[in-house]
Protein backbone atom coordinates (compact mmCIF):
# COMPACT_ATOMS: atom_id res chain seq x y z
CA UNK A 1 0.00 0.00 0.00
CA UNK A 2 1.71 3.01 -1.03
CA UNK A 3 0.94 6.42 1.21
CA UNK A 4 -1.32 8.72 0.34
CA UNK A 5 0.71 12.45 1.01
CA UNK A 6 3.70 13.12 -0.63
CA UNK A 7 6.44 11.59 1.64
CA UNK A 8 9.71 14.66 2.36
CA UNK A 9 12.80 12.23 3.06
CA UNK A 10 16.60 12.30 3.15
CA UNK A 11 18.88 10.26 3.07
CA UNK A 12 21.82 11.93 5.06
CA UNK A 13 25.40 9.84 4.79
CA UNK A 14 28.50 10.46 6.48
CA UNK A 15 31.44 11.01 3.62
CA UNK A 16 33.88 8.87 6.50
CA UNK A 17 34.87 5.94 4.04
CA UNK A 18 33.51 3.49 0.85
CA UNK A 19 29.93 3.78 -0.18
CA UNK A 20 28.59 1.13 2.40
CA UNK A 21 25.84 -1.51 0.99
CA UNK A 22 23.96 -1.05 4.31
CA UNK A 23 23.68 2.98 3.04
CA UNK A 24 22.78 1.86 -0.37
CA UNK A 25 19.75 -0.12 0.81
CA UNK A 26 18.69 3.08 3.27
CA UNK A 27 18.85 5.18 0.28
CA UNK A 28 16.71 2.55 -2.19
CA UNK A 29 14.17 2.43 0.76
CA UNK A 30 13.93 5.72 1.13
CA UNK A 31 14.06 6.71 -2.53
CA UNK A 32 11.42 4.15 -3.21
CA UNK A 33 9.22 5.70 -0.51
CA UNK A 34 9.60 9.38 -1.90
CA UNK A 35 8.68 7.96 -5.73
CA UNK A 36 5.62 6.21 -4.64
CA UNK A 37 4.06 9.16 -2.73
CA UNK A 38 5.01 11.45 -5.24
CA UNK A 39 7.71 13.10 -2.93
CA UNK A 40 10.96 14.33 -2.73
CA UNK A 41 14.28 12.94 -1.26
CA UNK A 42 16.68 15.19 -0.42
CA UNK A 43 20.37 14.61 -0.02
CA UNK A 44 22.65 15.42 2.70
CA UNK A 45 25.73 15.23 3.22
CA UNK A 46 26.47 15.00 7.25
CA UNK A 47 30.08 16.51 7.31
CA UNK A 48 30.94 18.25 10.18
CA UNK A 49 33.04 15.36 11.53
CA UNK A 50 35.75 17.38 9.79
CA UNK A 51 38.34 14.76 11.36
CA UNK A 52 36.81 11.68 9.87
CA UNK A 53 35.78 13.19 6.50
CA UNK A 54 36.89 13.42 3.45
CA UNK A 55 36.05 15.17 0.42
CA UNK A 56 36.90 12.28 -2.01
CA UNK A 57 34.24 10.51 0.00
CA UNK A 58 31.65 12.79 -1.14
CA UNK A 59 32.35 11.93 -4.42
CA UNK A 60 32.20 8.64 -3.99
CA UNK A 61 28.68 9.03 -2.53
CA UNK A 62 27.29 10.59 -5.91
CA UNK A 63 29.21 7.97 -7.61
CA UNK A 64 27.19 5.12 -5.73
CA UNK A 65 24.07 6.58 -6.05
CA UNK A 66 24.33 7.07 -10.03
CA UNK A 67 25.79 3.98 -10.57
CA UNK A 68 23.04 2.39 -8.32
CA UNK A 69 20.62 3.98 -10.63
CA UNK A 70 19.04 6.15 -8.25
CA UNK A 71 18.87 10.19 -7.83
CA UNK A 72 17.88 12.87 -5.74
CA UNK A 73 15.48 15.77 -5.73
CA UNK A 74 16.86 18.25 -3.69
CA UNK A 75 20.42 19.02 -2.57
CA UNK A 76 23.26 18.08 -1.84
CA UNK A 77 22.91 20.17 1.32
CA UNK A 78 26.26 20.00 3.21
CA UNK A 79 26.05 20.33 6.86
CA UNK A 80 29.58 21.55 7.06
CA UNK A 81 27.81 25.16 5.23
CA UNK A 82 25.23 25.32 8.40
CA UNK A 83 27.50 25.14 11.22
CA UNK A 84 26.70 29.06 12.17
CA UNK A 85 22.93 28.17 11.98
CA UNK A 86 23.41 25.46 14.11
CA UNK A 87 25.28 27.64 16.71
CA UNK A 88 22.27 30.21 16.69
CA UNK A 89 20.08 27.50 17.41
CA UNK A 90 21.79 26.08 20.28
CA UNK A 91 22.43 29.85 21.65
CA UNK A 92 18.77 30.20 21.26
CA UNK A 93 17.68 27.57 23.02
CA UNK A 94 20.46 28.76 26.18
CA UNK A 95 18.54 31.84 25.87
CA UNK A 96 14.83 29.90 26.26
CA UNK A 97 16.53 27.72 29.63
CA UNK A 98 16.44 24.88 27.48
CA UNK A 99 20.17 24.45 27.65
CA UNK A 100 22.87 25.14 29.85
CA UNK A 101 26.83 25.82 29.68
CA UNK A 102 28.75 22.52 31.72
CA UNK A 103 32.65 22.59 32.59
CA UNK A 104 32.38 19.38 34.34
CA UNK A 105 35.31 16.90 32.78
CA UNK A 106 35.15 13.25 32.73
CA UNK A 107 37.74 13.04 35.55
CA UNK A 108 35.12 15.56 37.76
CA UNK A 109 32.52 13.99 36.34
CA UNK A 110 34.44 10.46 37.34
CA UNK A 111 35.53 11.59 40.68
CA UNK A 112 32.03 13.07 41.93
CA UNK A 113 30.07 9.81 40.78
CA UNK A 114 29.63 7.21 43.76
CA UNK A 115 30.85 4.27 42.10
CA UNK A 116 28.03 1.99 40.80
CA UNK A 117 25.79 4.39 39.57
CA UNK A 118 24.64 4.03 35.81
CA UNK A 119 27.10 5.81 33.13
CA UNK A 120 26.23 9.40 31.82
CA UNK A 121 25.79 13.01 33.01
CA UNK A 122 24.73 13.42 36.43
CA UNK A 123 22.90 16.82 35.81
CA UNK A 124 25.54 18.79 38.11
CA UNK A 125 25.64 22.28 36.35
CA UNK A 126 21.86 21.91 35.63
CA UNK A 127 21.11 25.11 38.23
CA UNK A 128 24.82 26.34 38.38
CA UNK A 129 23.91 29.36 35.61
CA UNK A 130 27.62 29.19 34.08
CA UNK A 131 28.06 31.18 30.97
CA UNK A 132 29.45 30.53 28.01
CA UNK A 133 33.12 30.12 28.30
CA UNK A 134 36.36 28.06 27.34
CA UNK A 135 36.18 24.62 28.51
CA UNK A 136 32.22 24.82 28.38
CA UNK A 137 29.83 22.44 26.49
CA UNK A 138 26.26 23.23 25.89
CA UNK A 139 23.90 20.55 27.10
CA UNK A 140 20.25 19.93 26.70
CA UNK A 141 18.16 19.75 29.46
CA UNK A 142 15.91 16.71 29.53
CA UNK A 143 12.81 16.86 30.60
CA UNK A 144 10.97 14.99 33.09
CA UNK A 145 9.21 11.63 31.88
CA UNK A 146 9.43 8.98 29.12
CA UNK A 147 10.32 9.38 26.30
CA UNK A 148 8.19 7.25 23.47
CA UNK A 149 9.15 6.64 19.79
CA UNK A 150 7.06 5.49 17.23
CA UNK A 151 8.80 3.73 15.29
CA UNK A 152 7.06 2.90 11.76
CA UNK A 153 9.33 -0.60 12.09
CA UNK A 154 9.51 -1.59 15.47
CA UNK A 155 6.04 -0.12 16.93
CA UNK A 156 6.49 1.76 20.06
CA UNK A 157 9.88 2.32 21.94
CA UNK A 158 9.88 3.57 25.21
CA UNK A 159 12.86 5.08 26.97
CA UNK A 160 11.87 5.66 30.33
CA UNK A 161 12.66 8.57 32.69
CA UNK A 162 15.79 8.99 33.39
CA UNK A 163 17.31 6.57 30.01
CA UNK A 164 18.25 10.04 28.93
CA UNK A 165 20.76 12.07 30.39
CA UNK A 166 21.54 15.85 29.83
CA UNK A 167 23.21 15.48 26.53
CA UNK A 168 25.91 17.78 25.01
CA UNK A 169 24.78 20.06 21.77
CA UNK A 170 27.55 22.15 21.40
CA UNK A 171 30.91 20.65 22.29
CA UNK A 172 33.19 23.23 24.36
CA UNK A 173 35.01 24.01 20.63
CA UNK A 174 30.96 25.11 19.57
CA UNK A 175 31.15 22.65 17.13
CA UNK A 176 27.71 21.15 17.11
CA UNK A 177 26.75 17.56 18.23
CA UNK A 178 25.44 15.07 15.17
CA UNK A 179 21.77 14.79 16.63
CA UNK A 180 21.48 18.70 16.92
CA UNK A 181 22.84 19.43 13.21
CA UNK A 182 20.27 16.27 12.07
CA UNK A 183 17.13 17.65 14.02
CA UNK A 184 17.87 21.01 12.74
CA UNK A 185 18.15 20.08 9.33
CA UNK A 186 15.06 18.10 9.65
CA UNK A 187 12.79 20.85 10.21
CA UNK A 188 14.21 22.99 7.98
CA UNK A 189 13.71 20.93 5.33
CA UNK A 190 10.02 19.48 6.28
CA UNK A 191 11.34 16.04 6.39
CA UNK A 192 8.04 13.79 6.87
CA UNK A 193 9.67 10.33 7.70
CA UNK A 194 13.11 10.03 8.85
CA UNK A 195 14.07 6.06 7.45
CA UNK A 196 17.52 4.91 8.84
CA UNK A 197 20.04 2.43 10.16
CA UNK A 198 19.37 0.80 13.47
CA UNK A 199 22.44 2.28 14.52
CA UNK A 200 20.48 5.64 15.04
CA UNK A 201 17.59 4.43 17.06
CA UNK A 202 19.44 5.23 20.70
CA UNK A 203 19.67 8.96 19.76
CA UNK A 204 16.58 8.90 18.60
CA UNK A 205 14.48 9.98 22.17
CA UNK A 206 16.82 12.86 21.91
CA UNK A 207 16.07 13.92 18.56
CA UNK A 208 12.17 13.76 20.06
CA UNK A 209 12.99 16.01 22.64
CA UNK A 210 14.84 18.33 20.23
CA UNK A 211 11.97 18.70 18.30
CA UNK A 212 9.97 18.86 20.73
CA UNK A 213 12.11 22.40 22.41
CA UNK A 214 12.02 23.78 18.65
CA UNK A 215 9.07 23.28 17.31
CA UNK A 216 7.04 21.67 14.01
CA UNK A 217 5.63 18.39 13.66
CA UNK A 218 7.70 15.11 14.40
CA UNK A 219 8.60 13.55 11.44
CA UNK A 220 7.78 9.59 11.50
CA UNK A 221 10.87 7.37 12.22
CA UNK A 222 11.50 4.01 10.47
CA UNK A 223 14.81 2.13 11.78
CA UNK A 224 15.74 -0.46 9.12
CA UNK A 225 17.21 -3.66 10.54
CA UNK A 226 21.16 -4.36 10.29
CA UNK A 227 22.46 -6.07 8.15
CA UNK A 228 24.26 -9.42 9.11
CA UNK A 229 27.18 -11.94 7.79
CA UNK A 230 27.01 -15.36 7.80
CA UNK A 231 28.05 -15.91 11.28
CA UNK A 232 25.06 -13.27 12.34
CA UNK A 233 27.30 -10.56 13.05
CA UNK A 234 26.97 -7.06 11.90
CA UNK A 235 28.06 -6.60 8.68
CA UNK A 236 31.60 -4.21 8.83
CA UNK A 237 34.12 -3.20 6.77
CA UNK A 238 36.90 -5.13 8.69
CA UNK A 239 35.34 -8.29 8.52
CA UNK A 240 33.21 -8.31 5.26
CA UNK A 241 32.91 -6.95 1.99
CA UNK A 242 30.63 -4.36 2.55
CA UNK A 243 31.48 -1.39 -0.02
CA UNK A 244 29.46 -0.95 -3.03
CA UNK A 245 32.47 -0.02 -5.35
CA UNK A 246 33.80 -3.33 -4.47
CA UNK A 247 30.75 -4.77 -5.49
CA UNK A 248 30.93 -2.70 -8.70
CA UNK A 249 34.70 -3.61 -9.65
CA UNK A 250 33.80 -7.13 -9.04
CA UNK A 251 31.43 -6.91 -11.94
CA UNK A 252 28.20 -7.25 -10.41
CA UNK A 253 25.44 -4.50 -11.90
CA UNK A 254 23.59 -2.21 -9.96
CA UNK A 255 20.11 -3.52 -10.97
CA UNK A 256 20.21 -6.73 -9.52
CA UNK A 257 22.30 -5.05 -7.02
CA UNK A 258 19.09 -2.90 -6.27
CA UNK A 259 17.15 -5.92 -6.62
CA UNK A 260 18.92 -7.64 -3.93
CA UNK A 261 18.66 -4.77 -1.71
CA UNK A 262 14.89 -4.50 -1.76
CA UNK A 263 14.66 -7.81 0.01
CA UNK A 264 17.03 -7.05 3.00
CA UNK A 265 14.17 -6.70 5.15
CA UNK A 266 11.72 -6.28 3.23
CA UNK A 267 9.33 -9.01 2.66
CA UNK A 268 7.15 -8.70 -0.80
CA UNK A 269 4.50 -10.87 0.52
CA UNK A 270 4.82 -13.69 -1.96
CA UNK A 271 7.34 -15.60 -3.38
CA UNK A 272 8.64 -13.31 -6.19
CA UNK A 273 12.15 -12.95 -6.41
CA UNK A 274 12.66 -10.31 -9.13
CA UNK A 275 12.03 -6.95 -9.47
CA UNK A 276 12.87 -3.58 -11.40
CA UNK A 277 13.37 -0.43 -9.69
CA UNK A 278 10.31 0.49 -11.52
CA UNK A 279 8.45 -2.48 -9.87
CA UNK A 280 9.85 -1.78 -6.58
CA UNK A 281 8.32 1.85 -6.95
CA UNK A 282 4.82 -0.10 -6.92
CA UNK A 283 5.38 -3.32 -4.92
CA UNK A 284 7.49 -1.75 -1.96
CA UNK A 285 5.47 -1.00 1.34
CA UNK A 286 7.04 0.02 5.00
CA UNK A 287 4.91 -2.01 6.18
CA UNK A 288 6.70 -5.13 5.24
CA UNK A 289 9.71 -3.99 6.66
CA UNK A 290 10.57 -6.38 9.27
CA UNK A 291 12.92 -5.83 12.12
CA UNK A 292 14.66 -9.10 12.44
CA UNK A 293 18.56 -8.57 11.36
CA UNK A 294 18.72 -9.00 7.25
CA UNK A 295 21.58 -11.50 6.10
CA UNK A 296 23.65 -10.27 3.48
CA UNK A 297 24.27 -13.71 1.28
CA UNK A 298 26.37 -12.88 -1.42
CA UNK A 299 26.05 -15.99 -2.49
CA UNK A 300 22.52 -14.81 -3.08
CA UNK A 301 23.62 -12.00 -4.72
CA UNK A 302 25.42 -13.92 -7.19
CA UNK A 303 22.25 -15.66 -8.06
CA UNK A 304 20.34 -12.36 -8.43
CA UNK A 305 23.26 -11.07 -10.56
CA UNK A 306 23.83 -14.62 -12.67
CA UNK A 307 20.45 -14.47 -13.19
CA UNK A 308 20.03 -10.86 -15.14
CA UNK A 309 23.46 -11.16 -16.78
CA UNK A 310 21.59 -14.35 -18.57
CA UNK A 311 18.27 -12.25 -19.32
CA UNK A 312 20.02 -9.25 -20.87
CA UNK A 313 20.25 -8.83 -24.97
CA UNK A 314 23.31 -10.12 -26.90
CA UNK A 315 23.90 -6.31 -27.26
CA UNK A 316 23.36 -5.27 -23.89
CA UNK A 317 25.57 -8.10 -22.44
CA UNK A 318 28.02 -7.16 -24.78
CA UNK A 319 27.90 -3.08 -23.91
CA UNK A 320 28.65 -4.15 -19.90
CA UNK A 321 30.94 -6.90 -20.71
CA UNK A 322 33.13 -4.25 -22.73
CA UNK A 323 35.06 -2.37 -19.74
CA UNK A 324 35.76 -5.64 -18.47
CA UNK A 325 37.23 -7.28 -21.51
CA UNK A 326 38.85 -4.27 -22.70
CA UNK A 327 42.26 -4.18 -20.45
CA UNK A 328 42.84 -7.93 -22.50
CA UNK A 329 41.84 -7.50 -25.74
CA UNK A 330 44.54 -4.58 -26.25
CA UNK A 331 47.05 -5.69 -29.18
CA UNK A 332 45.11 -8.39 -30.18
CA UNK A 333 44.01 -8.89 -33.67
CA UNK A 334 40.61 -9.72 -34.49
CA UNK A 335 39.60 -9.26 -31.06
CA UNK A 336 36.59 -7.24 -31.44
CA UNK A 337 35.59 -10.47 -34.24
CA UNK A 338 36.52 -13.33 -31.90
CA UNK A 339 35.04 -11.67 -28.78
CA UNK A 340 31.65 -10.92 -30.72
CA UNK A 341 31.72 -14.73 -31.43
CA UNK A 342 32.99 -15.88 -28.12
CA UNK A 343 29.92 -13.51 -25.25
CA UNK A 344 26.63 -15.44 -26.66
CA UNK A 345 28.85 -18.59 -25.39
CA UNK A 346 29.61 -17.03 -21.87
CA UNK A 347 26.34 -14.89 -21.32
CA UNK A 348 24.63 -17.28 -19.18
CA UNK A 349 27.88 -19.51 -17.99
CA UNK A 350 29.55 -16.47 -15.65
CA UNK A 351 28.34 -14.78 -12.35
CA UNK A 352 30.00 -11.55 -12.39
CA UNK A 353 31.54 -9.63 -15.02
CA UNK A 354 35.18 -9.57 -13.88
CA UNK A 355 35.16 -13.70 -14.27
CA UNK A 356 35.41 -13.24 -17.94
CA UNK A 357 39.00 -12.69 -18.65
CA UNK A 358 39.73 -15.76 -16.80
CA UNK A 359 37.25 -17.40 -18.81
CA UNK A 360 37.95 -15.89 -22.34
CA UNK A 361 41.42 -14.42 -22.24
CA UNK A 362 42.96 -16.95 -23.60
CA UNK A 363 41.34 -16.00 -27.05
CA UNK A 364 43.12 -12.76 -26.96
CA UNK A 365 46.40 -13.45 -25.70
CA UNK A 366 48.18 -16.66 -24.86
CA UNK A 367 51.07 -17.19 -23.25
CA UNK A 368 50.77 -20.09 -20.59
CA UNK A 369 53.69 -21.74 -18.06
CA UNK A 370 53.89 -24.73 -20.69
CA UNK A 371 55.24 -26.57 -18.00
CA UNK A 372 52.29 -26.16 -15.61
CA UNK A 373 50.32 -27.21 -18.63
CA UNK A 374 52.47 -30.22 -19.03
CA UNK A 375 52.29 -31.39 -15.30
CA UNK A 376 48.22 -31.55 -16.05
CA UNK A 377 48.39 -33.93 -19.07
CA UNK A 378 47.97 -37.57 -18.58
CA UNK A 379 49.54 -40.82 -19.59
CA UNK A 380 49.11 -40.92 -23.14
CA UNK A 381 47.27 -37.86 -23.60
CA UNK A 382 50.68 -36.90 -26.32
CA UNK A 383 49.56 -39.51 -28.13
CA UNK A 384 45.41 -38.18 -28.40
CA UNK A 385 47.05 -34.56 -29.08
CA UNK A 386 48.76 -35.96 -31.90
CA UNK A 387 45.88 -37.84 -33.26
CA UNK A 388 43.90 -34.49 -32.67
CA UNK A 389 46.50 -32.47 -34.83
CA UNK A 390 46.41 -34.65 -37.61
CA UNK A 391 42.14 -34.57 -37.67
CA UNK A 392 42.25 -31.35 -37.16
CA UNK A 393 44.82 -30.71 -40.31
CA UNK A 394 41.68 -32.28 -42.45
CA UNK A 395 38.69 -30.97 -40.92
CA UNK A 396 36.66 -28.84 -43.14
CA UNK A 397 35.05 -26.56 -42.40
CA UNK A 398 36.34 -25.52 -39.73
CA UNK A 399 33.54 -24.94 -37.82
CA UNK A 400 31.95 -25.75 -34.41
CA UNK A 401 30.01 -29.18 -35.45
CA UNK A 402 32.90 -30.25 -37.80
CA UNK A 403 34.98 -30.35 -35.42
CA UNK A 404 33.49 -31.87 -32.69
CA UNK A 405 32.36 -35.23 -35.76
CA UNK A 406 35.89 -35.01 -36.29
CA UNK A 407 37.09 -35.97 -32.68
CA UNK A 408 33.95 -37.66 -31.99
CA UNK A 409 35.45 -39.98 -35.19
CA UNK A 410 38.98 -40.13 -33.48
CA UNK A 411 37.71 -41.05 -30.57
CA UNK A 412 35.98 -44.27 -31.64
CA UNK A 413 39.17 -44.95 -33.74
CA UNK A 414 41.23 -44.91 -30.59
CA UNK A 415 38.77 -46.64 -28.67
CA UNK A 416 38.22 -43.96 -25.95
CA UNK A 417 35.87 -41.61 -25.37
CA UNK A 418 35.16 -37.89 -26.48
CA UNK A 419 35.30 -36.73 -22.89
CA UNK A 420 38.78 -38.29 -22.31
CA UNK A 421 40.28 -37.14 -25.75
CA UNK A 422 38.78 -33.76 -25.49
CA UNK A 423 40.73 -33.45 -21.84
CA UNK A 424 44.38 -32.30 -23.21
CA UNK A 425 42.88 -30.81 -26.19
CA UNK A 426 41.21 -28.03 -23.90
CA UNK A 427 44.67 -27.70 -21.93
CA UNK A 428 46.31 -27.11 -24.83
CA UNK A 429 43.94 -24.31 -26.69
CA UNK A 430 42.45 -22.83 -23.48
CA UNK A 431 45.47 -23.50 -20.73
CA UNK A 432 42.30 -23.77 -18.52
CA UNK A 433 40.55 -26.82 -17.28
CA UNK A 434 37.13 -24.96 -18.02
CA UNK A 435 35.72 -22.72 -20.25
CA UNK A 436 33.55 -21.63 -22.38
CA UNK A 437 32.67 -24.62 -25.07
CA UNK A 438 35.52 -25.73 -26.68
CA UNK A 439 34.76 -26.41 -30.39
CA UNK A 440 33.16 -23.18 -30.70
CA UNK A 441 36.63 -21.44 -28.89
CA UNK A 442 38.25 -23.20 -31.44
CA UNK A 443 36.44 -22.48 -34.67
CA UNK A 444 36.76 -18.89 -33.10
CA UNK A 445 40.41 -19.49 -32.97
CA UNK A 446 40.83 -21.17 -36.52
CA UNK A 447 42.97 -24.28 -37.72
CA UNK A 448 46.09 -22.79 -37.49
CA UNK A 449 46.25 -21.47 -34.26
CA UNK A 450 44.55 -24.29 -32.87
CA UNK A 451 47.14 -26.62 -34.17
CA UNK A 452 50.05 -24.12 -33.23
CA UNK A 453 48.76 -24.69 -29.39
CA UNK A 454 48.80 -27.92 -29.65
CA UNK A 455 51.63 -28.41 -31.10
CA UNK A 456 53.70 -26.10 -28.53
CA UNK A 457 52.30 -28.36 -26.13
CA UNK A 458 53.40 -31.42 -26.82
CA UNK A 459 56.82 -29.80 -27.98
CA UNK A 460 56.88 -28.52 -24.06
CA UNK A 461 55.96 -32.47 -23.26
CA UNK A 462 59.21 -33.85 -25.27
CA UNK A 463 61.60 -31.46 -23.75
CA UNK A 464 61.17 -31.98 -20.57
CA UNK A 465 63.51 -34.06 -18.85
CA UNK A 466 61.92 -37.63 -17.71
CA UNK A 467 61.12 -37.61 -14.27
CA UNK A 468 63.50 -39.64 -12.18
CA UNK A 469 63.06 -43.09 -11.27
CA UNK A 470 61.85 -44.00 -7.96
CA UNK A 471 64.70 -45.10 -5.61
CA UNK A 472 65.08 -49.06 -5.19
CA UNK A 473 63.28 -50.14 -2.01
N1 LIG B 1 25.56 -3.80 9.23
C1 LIG B 1 25.00 -2.70 8.74
N2 LIG B 1 23.71 -2.70 8.37
C2 LIG B 1 23.16 -1.59 7.85
N3 LIG B 1 23.81 -0.44 7.66
C3 LIG B 1 25.09 -0.39 8.01
C4 LIG B 1 25.75 -1.51 8.57
N4 LIG B 1 27.03 -1.18 8.83
C5 LIG B 1 27.17 0.09 8.45
N5 LIG B 1 26.01 0.58 7.96
C6 LIG B 1 25.80 1.92 7.44
O1 LIG B 1 26.87 2.23 6.58
C7 LIG B 1 27.34 3.54 6.81
C8 LIG B 1 28.83 3.48 7.06
O2 LIG B 1 29.04 2.98 8.34
P1 LIG B 1 30.44 2.59 8.94
O3 LIG B 1 31.54 3.27 8.21
O4 LIG B 1 30.33 2.73 10.41
O5 LIG B 1 30.44 1.03 8.55
P2 LIG B 1 31.32 -0.11 9.19
O6 LIG B 1 32.68 0.39 9.44
O7 LIG B 1 31.22 -1.30 8.32
O8 LIG B 1 30.62 -0.37 10.56
P3 LIG B 1 31.40 -0.48 11.95
O9 LIG B 1 32.59 0.42 11.90
O10 LIG B 1 30.37 -0.04 12.93
O11 LIG B 1 31.74 -1.92 12.08
C9 LIG B 1 26.52 4.08 7.98
O12 LIG B 1 25.56 4.95 7.47
C10 LIG B 1 25.86 2.89 8.58
O13 LIG B 1 24.57 3.20 9.00
ZN1 LIG C 1 28.67 19.96 34.29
Amino acid sequence: MSPSHPERVRFAPSPTGFFHVGSARTILYNWLLARQSNGAMLLRIDDTDTERNREEWVDGIYRAIRWLGLDWDEGPVRQSTRIDHYQAIAFDLFERGLAYWCDCTRETLDARKPPGTPPGYDGFCRDRKLSQGPGRALRFRVREGEIVVNDLIRSQVIFPAGAVEDFVILKSSLAPLYVLANVIDDIDFSITTVLRAEEHLPTTPKAVLLHEALGGPLPRFGHLPVLVNEQRRKLSKRRDRVAVEDYRQLGYLPEPMINYLALLGWNPGDDREFFTLDELIHAFSLERVGHSPAYFDEQRLLHFNKTYIASLSAQEFARIARPFVDPMMTGSTDGDERLAQILPEVQTRIGTLSELPAMIGFLFHFSPDYDELADRLRAGDDHYLKAVADVLAVTDPFDSPTIETSLRTAAEELGTSLRKLQAPVRIAITGAPIGPPLFHSMAILGRDECLRRIQALLEALHQRTPAPEPPLP
